[in-house]
């Protein structure tokens, strides 16, 4: 590797761009949205023009960088006599994570950092050769990259779930996030591609090609977390029951609840949003009545059997799919929610018959969005009770004192985790039936 890296350096031409390599500069475009405060959904019009394949490349790429930034920086400081500017630090994180954490061969990543730079113009020219010697160093330090602990989740994120759970569980959540989530389908009914995990989602590698897989033009299944598909089996819908999903896109619950056979309206504030809904339902052959409206004002012509609420939250359970979360936010938006949250369980409530059942669910890893907002939905609503989560697959160690489930990314470890959700299911009083 050396000599072939040597004698870039000395010819000062750049190594051929390599296959690849337009993924990589859009990898550096996801990168340099997400620095401005993007997430990676927002950051998708910056690589529109790449081939598909480039695209998925260049968004699994980022993915991995984002959930170790951190890390890179901290190998990477040593070899830096001060830190470069934002664009070749960008290069270098990329080329950092090919080589130590997806094995790389070291010419192939070095040379296409190389070039990455000099396709920077002048500041890029200018490092090239810094980088390239960087890199060298990189590549030979896989014990110091292995002795590196996963990256940290932010304060305000790693305070409420270190009270909760201790330290242990922080860094269980933190070795989860680097290591990222498999691909999770809900079948609408029978089978699926993938593994069939205990609670019934499939699981497939994330590298797999969702288009490619046996089902997809028929819509006999649809990609939903294992963890995000519980809300809807812990809510049991029964065939002809009158269900509404106050929150319902992009859809993965509200088609749970109509391919169990129930009479479904399904709201989302965001009209847009809610046009991803009934493409899902399309493709997956399933109906449901679409409402675009705040969940806040809609009141139902006839008591509702039962609710879904599949609350707005910080989206802090979906670190693994969601890495640039942490680096984007900073928790300020938190007490909003959880002011949103607990008008909209009043009001669900208020839409329910006597004996009702709603379900309220977030995919949030913060007690104030799960525990404690459960706690006090209860203590404002005397009546109410919880009834104890139950669907096949469900271990005991995931139920709380309530009665809620309480997923975690760090569960499942063997079987690549799960997203992180609190799920309670509550009775409205009254007759049953
Ligand atoms: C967590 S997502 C729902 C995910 C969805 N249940 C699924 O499984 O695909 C929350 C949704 O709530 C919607 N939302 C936020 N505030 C709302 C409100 N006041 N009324 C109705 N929908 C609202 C957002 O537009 C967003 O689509």
């Amino acid at each position: 590797m050396g000599a072939e890296l040597d004698k870039t350096r000395k010819t000062g031409r750049g190594p051929r761009p390599e296959r690849g390599d337009t993924a990589r500069q859009g990898t550096l475009r996801l990168l340099a949205a997400v620095e401005a405060g993007a997430t990676l959904d927002e950051a998708a019009a910056a690589i529109e023009t790449l081939e598909p394949a480039a695209r998925a490349r260049a968004r699994r790429l980022a993915l991995e960088v984002l959930r170790r930034v951190e890390r890179c920086d901290a190998l990477l400081a040593p070899h830096l006599a001060r830190r470069p500017r934002p664009e070749i630090m960008r290069v270098l994180r990329l080329a950092t994570v090919e080589l130590l954490a997806l094995g790389e061969a070291p010419h192939g990543a070095v040379n296409a950092a190389v070039s990455l730079c000099r396709g920077l113009g002048g500041k890029g020219q200018a490092a090239a050769g810094m980088v390239n010697a960087v890199l060298r160093k990189v590549a030979a330090s896989a014990d110091a990259w292995a002795a590196l602990p996963p990256q940290r989740l932010p304060d305000w994120m790693r305070g409420p779930i270190v009270s909760q759970w201790g330290e242990d569980v922080a860094i269980a959540i933190e070795a989860a996030q680097e290591a990222g989530a498999p691909l999770d389908l809900t079948p609408r009914s029978g089978d699926a591609p993938g593994e069939t995990l205990p609670t019934g989602s499939h699981r497939l590698p994330s590298t797999t090609q969702i288009s490619a897989l046996a089902g997809y033009d028929g819509g006999d299944w649809w990609v939903q977390d294992a963890a995000a598909a519980m809300a809807v089996r812990v809510l049991n819908p029964r065939p002809g029951e009158r269900i509404a999903d106050l929150c319902a896109a992009p859809g993965g619950k509200t088609m749970q609840l109509a391919a169990a056979g129930a009479e479904v309206t399904a709201l989302d504030i965001s009209s847009s949003r809610l046009a991803r809904v009934a493409e899902n339902l399309e493709r997956c052959r399933l109906k449901a009545s679409l409402i675009a409206a705040d969940a806040l004002e809609w009141r139902p012509d006839a008591p509702l059997d039962a609710i879904l609420l599949d609350a707005p939250c910080s989206a802090t359970g979906t670190v693994r799919r969601h890495p640039e979360l942490p680096l984007i936010r900073d928790g300020s938006a938190l007490s909003g929610l959880v002011a949103l949250q607990a008008r909209l369980i009043d009001h669900a409530l208020s839409i329910l018959r006597p004996g009702g059942r709603l379900v309220f669910a977030t995919c949030s890893l913060l007690p104030a969005e799960g525990e404690e907002q459960l706690a006090a939905a209860l203590a404002r609503n005397p009546g109410v009770t919880v009834e104890p989560a139950a669907a096949p697959g469900i271990e005991p160690g995931w139920l709380t004192p309530q009665g809620a489930l309480r997923l975690r990314p760090d569960l499942w470890p063997d079987r690549g985790g799960m997203d992180g959700f609190f799920i309670a299911c509550l009775r409205k009083s009254g007759a049953k039936s």
